[in-house]
């Protein structure tokens, strides 16, 4: 990759941080030990009485819009408007964004308050734009994802970064897009298996918001959380035989692959 990123000063984390997660219960679990695996920790905390306390003490921030009530959407935007206050790093990840009127109200609303990462697969994101999409329910679709489509998303991903000046945008898929307004990255690692087990957009989010609770730059933050997990996942497809396998295998090479020069297989380019 082109631009000079030092990869090797992300893992091991060095400061624990302390990640407040509102997600849902499908992924729940694996992403609380998604972020035990590589050395920070996590809270599961969704009760608004908690969270004047509970904000002193974290270091970031995931909003997870996968798993709709009434109490997750209070909980939500709570969680946002707090954040706002108290300029909490934030990641917020639109979980099927696209599926109903009621969820991409709930998402706009958390993106109006110009978080520190916004995330989705590509065609949770192409519907965030506006663009024609073919995901299906909280997956994305290949048809998405072709070269056009791609250019597609970038240009109008860059139109609403211009919008918003303090969030990167992230969406993910068979290739990666990162943009902001002053950069844009197309990141190429991964293996297809990582679409065919729930939960691996929902545990990047959070991997994310460990490296922004850590104090990095939200840029090289998502460059780098992508490109570890995927890179676990192409370690682990060397390594399982059937999907449940794969999925351990992803899972154990969190707190593994931060030992070996993971960084020297990092693929992307500038756009
Ligand atoms: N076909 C694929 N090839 C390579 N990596 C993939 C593929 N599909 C998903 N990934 C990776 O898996 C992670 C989750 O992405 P994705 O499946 O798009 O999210 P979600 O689970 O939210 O739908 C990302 O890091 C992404 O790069
Ligand atoms: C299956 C499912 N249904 C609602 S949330 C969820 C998990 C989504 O996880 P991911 O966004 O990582 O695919
Ligand atoms: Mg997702």
């Amino acid at each position: 990759m082109e631009r000079k990123i030092d990869f090797s000063k992300f893992f091991p984390l060095e400061k624990s941080p302390l990640v407040q997660c509102i997600t849902n219960e499908i992924t729940c679990e694996s992403m609380a030990n998604a972020l035990l695996y590589i050395g920070a920790k996590p809270i599961m905390a969704d009760d608004p009485r908690e969270f004047s306390q509970l904000f002193e003490k974290t270091s970031a921030l995931l909003l997870n819009l996968g798993h709709l009530s009434e109490q997750r959407q209070e909980s939500l935007i709570d969680a946002s408007s707090y954040a706002t206050r108290v300029n909490k790093p934030t990641v917020v990840d639109l979980v099927g964004y696209g599926v109903s009127d009621i969820r991409n109200q709930i998402g706009v609303s958390l993106v109006e308050t110009h978080p520190t990462v916004v995330k989705g697969n590509i065609s949770e994101l192409r519907h965030f734009c506006g663009l024609p999409s073919q995901g299906r329910g909280v997956d994305s679709s290949m048809w998405d994802q072709g070269e056009d489509h791609l250019n597609e998303l970038i240009a109008a991903l860059q139109k609403i970064g211009g919008l918003y000046p303090a969030t990167t945008f992230l969406a993910t898929g068979q290739k990666d897009i990162v943009v902001n307004q002053k950069q844009t990255i197309v990141l190429n690692n991964g293996v297809d298996e990582l679409d065919r087990f729930t939960g691996t957009g929902d545990i990047v989010g959070a991997i994310i918001a460990a490296l922004l609770g850590e104090g990095h730059d939200p840029f090289e933050a998502i460059v780098s959380a992508v490109s570890y997990f995927n890179i676990c996942g192409e370690k682990a497809k060397q390594e399982s035989f059937g999907l449940a396998d794969f999925r351990q295998q992803t899972l154990n090479q969190l707190s593994l692959l931060m030992s070996e020069t993971w960084y020297e297989q990092v693929e992307g380019w500038e756009k």
